[in-house]
């Protein structure tokens, strides 16, 4: 278990992280989202000790960092893939992690075999591809076979196989009962691994939720309606409190009413229509509407 009450982060005058209240609980997969810059690298540094809170506190297990970094058999991180000395193999980096840590020389060789290594073991990290860079990261991160494990864009440069590889590890360690943080940008992946979410933006939180909860809140009370009188159904919308944008093709998209009011109202007032349907959301339909304010670099839109 991971509890953060207060936290906060400055960097000079700029606050990377906003008096961050949470949790973060065991057997489950917790997605941690936000838009770049958002501050979430920023809280997984502070969780594992490696940044400092400026106010604030985060625990793990109920302890607070105690000034030296967490033991790898507490938490497992992977944070920045490419952070392995170049010149050493994939055994070496692992095996001199494990004897730092007091960790057996069996389990290099279970992690190598766990991430698909072992037929790579003693090649030069130096040469590895993103991906496996990726593998051997996580490697590391499971060395000590750890309670708590933090994640830090894991499916960054891996093909779909590695993707599916990481989504079924993710799941299985959060099935075993750890605690499992693992940010990403990928929201169709993120919609697949993750049982719950914590959305950051502009370093505060916008939403500590359920993923599924997430998806069907932003879903509720959206309807598109096809009328052959679309101006006239769309004043009697309004008069009911639907917010109403009328579409290109003429169809409406009513926000605040569900599809019984729409249809009950449409036959009262003699409507015709000829489509009446509940939006569905997708996690990136709602991500997109949670974080609109709080996103610093935005791409234009190609006219
Ligand atoms: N060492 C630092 N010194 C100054 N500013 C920093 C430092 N580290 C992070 N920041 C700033 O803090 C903010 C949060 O950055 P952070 O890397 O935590 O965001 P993020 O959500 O992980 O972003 P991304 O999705 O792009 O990885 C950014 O504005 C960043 O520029």
């Amino acid at each position: 278990m991971i509890e953060a009450q207060g936290l906060t982060k400055r960097y000079g005058r700029k606050a990377a992280v906003s008096g961050l209240d949470f949790r973060v609980e065991p057997g489950r997969v917790t997605g941690f989202l936000g838009p770049n810059g958002a501050g979430k690298s920023t809280t997984m540094r502070m969780i594992l000790g490696l940044d400092l809170p400026t106010s604030g506190t985060v625990t793990v297990n109920g302890r607070r960092y105690q000034g030296t970094v967490w033991p790898l058999h507490q938490i497992g991180a992977l944070l920045d893939a490419r952070a392995v000395h170049p010149g050493r193999s994939a055994y070496n980096h692992l095996h001199s992690l494990a004897a730092a840590n007091g960790i057996p020389r069996s389990r290099v060789e279970a992690v190598l075999d766990q991430v698909g290594l072992t037929p790579v073991a003693r090649k030069r990290a130096g040469g590895f591809s993103l991906g496996m860079a990726q593998r051997l990261g996580i490697a590391g991160a499971l060395l000590g076979d750890p309670g708590i494990l933090l994640f830090d864009e894991p499916v960054n440069g891996l093909d779909p196989d590695g993707i599916l590889w990481i989504r079924t590890l993710m799941r299985s360690l959060a099935a075993e009962g750890r605690t499992v943080l693992v940010s990403s940008h990928l929201m169709s992946e993120m919609a697949l691994t993750a049982d719950h979410l914590l959305v950051i933006g502009q370093g505060r939180l916008l939403a500590d939720t359920p993923l599924n909860e997430l998806i069907a809140r932003d879903a509720a009370n959206r309807v598109e309606v096809r009328a052959v009188d679309h101006h006239r159904l769309a004043d009697d919308l309004r008069t009911l409190g639907g917010d109403i944008t009328l579409k290109p093709d003429g169809t409406l998209l009513v926000t605040g009413l569900d599809s019984a009011s729409v249809g009950e109202l449409a036959a009262a007032r003699g409507h015709v229509l000829h489509q009446l349907r509940d939006v569905t959301s997708s996690l990136e339909d709602a991500y997109f509407r949670l974080t609109e304010n709080s996103v610093v670099y935005r791409t234009p839109v190609p006219a």
